[in-house]
């Protein structure tokens, strides 16, 4: 006898006076594309859970990325200094930006076949299955907005996706730390959209239209899921990229680690808005490449607002 069990798709997360939504994946498609277009328009981040990526994949990965992370500094910088891919501690991006971590920077279209470790396994299984997810939740958003299914997610599935994976490690500050010490600095991600796992500890915290920071309770079997710039650009701003940042870790003995994965175009790809979403309104930003938008975006801060430069005036 099969019961069918009462699924409640949402339920909201009590963060200091904001309340995030955490959005069940496993209930009714049409009622969950609502839910997140909702929630895309509001926050511009939410939380999903009952996610079907395999917890064994997420522990493994999270097993490879601390003991990469414990080795020895001379070890951990042989796989090649952040330029900007590589393994980076405290130095962020290629402009003077800072903050109290370390962090391995890699692109997912370069996992070679032929490199077997056990790392290098544990990549290539987090990023497949959490790159399915990314084009699941971006199919449910193009179902919820009324554009073709594969509109944005084709972008993300395409051979030559430019999607990163970014493990960042948060060891305790404890010397000389006061509160708003930072450990990655306030930004949005350039990308399509971001899904972040952490472990339990805290750090992260989003800027709503507000302008106040509220931070997320970490929830290890969670993810967070945040708009990028190019989602904000393809909605005509309907969808607005969050601003985020992470506070340095005060936790006496405990680190922070997070597993970001980065959802974007190939290169090439135009990024324009579809004519469902503009109806009467005029379109906000001119056409532009991915690839010319890395290049913008490589040249500036970390906190700046690198779409403005793309506006339509
Ligand atoms: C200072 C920078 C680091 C960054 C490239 C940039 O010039 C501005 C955007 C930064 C960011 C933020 C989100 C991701 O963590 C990231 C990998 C990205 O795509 O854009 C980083 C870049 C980086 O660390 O290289
Ligand atoms: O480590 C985190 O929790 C967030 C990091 C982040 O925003 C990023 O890597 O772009
Ligand atoms: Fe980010």
């Amino acid at each position: 006898m099969v019961v069918a069990t009462q699924v409640n798709p949402i339920r909201m997360e009590k963060n200091r006076e904001v309340e995030i939504p955490v959005i069940d994946l496993s209930a009714n498609r049409s009622k969950v594309a609502k839910l997140i277009v909702k929630a895309c328009e509001e926050y511009g981040f939410f939380l999903v859970i009952n996610h079907g990526v395999a917890h064994h994949i997420i522990n493994e990965m999270e097993d490879e990325s601390f003991e990469f992370f414990d080795k020895p500094l001379p070890e951990k910088e042989r796989v090649g200094s952040a330029n900007p891919f590589g393994y980076g501690s405290k130095n962020i991006g290629l402009s003077g930006d800072t903050g109290e971590l370390e962090y391995l920077l890699l692109q997912t279209n370069q996992n070679s076949v032929a490199n077997t470790s056990k790392f290098s396994c544990a990549v290539s299984s987090y990023v497949e299955s959490v790159r399915e997810l990314a084009c699941e939740i971006l199919e449910l958003i193009a179902k919820g907005l009324g554009v073709p299914h594969s509109f944005f997610s084709h972008l993300v599935r395409h051979f030559d996706s430019d999607s990163l994976l970014r493990l960042n490690h948060y060891p305790p500050v404890t010397h000389c730390f006061h509160r708003g010490t930072i450990g990655f600095g306030e930004h949005s991600d350039p990308q399509i959209l971001t899904l972040l796992r952490s472990n339990g500890v805290p750090g992260l915290q989003i800027s709503l239209r507000n302008g106040l920071w509220y931070p997320v309770s970490p929830d290890p079997h969670a993810f967070c899921v945040n708009i990028g710039d190019i989602l904000q650009a393809m909605t005509n701003e309907r969808f607005v990229s969050v601003r985020h940042r992470v506070m340095a870790n005060s936790s006496p003995n405990r680190s922070r680690l997070s597993m970001v994965f980065f959802g974007a175009p190939p290169p090439e790809a135009i990024i324009t808005c579809p004519p469902q979403l503009l109806e009467r309104n005029k379109p906000l930003y001119r056409a532009f490449t991915w690839a010319e938008y890395k290049l913008h975006t490589y040249a500036h801060r970390l906190g700046e607002t690198r779409l403005d430069h793309f506006k339509i005036t």
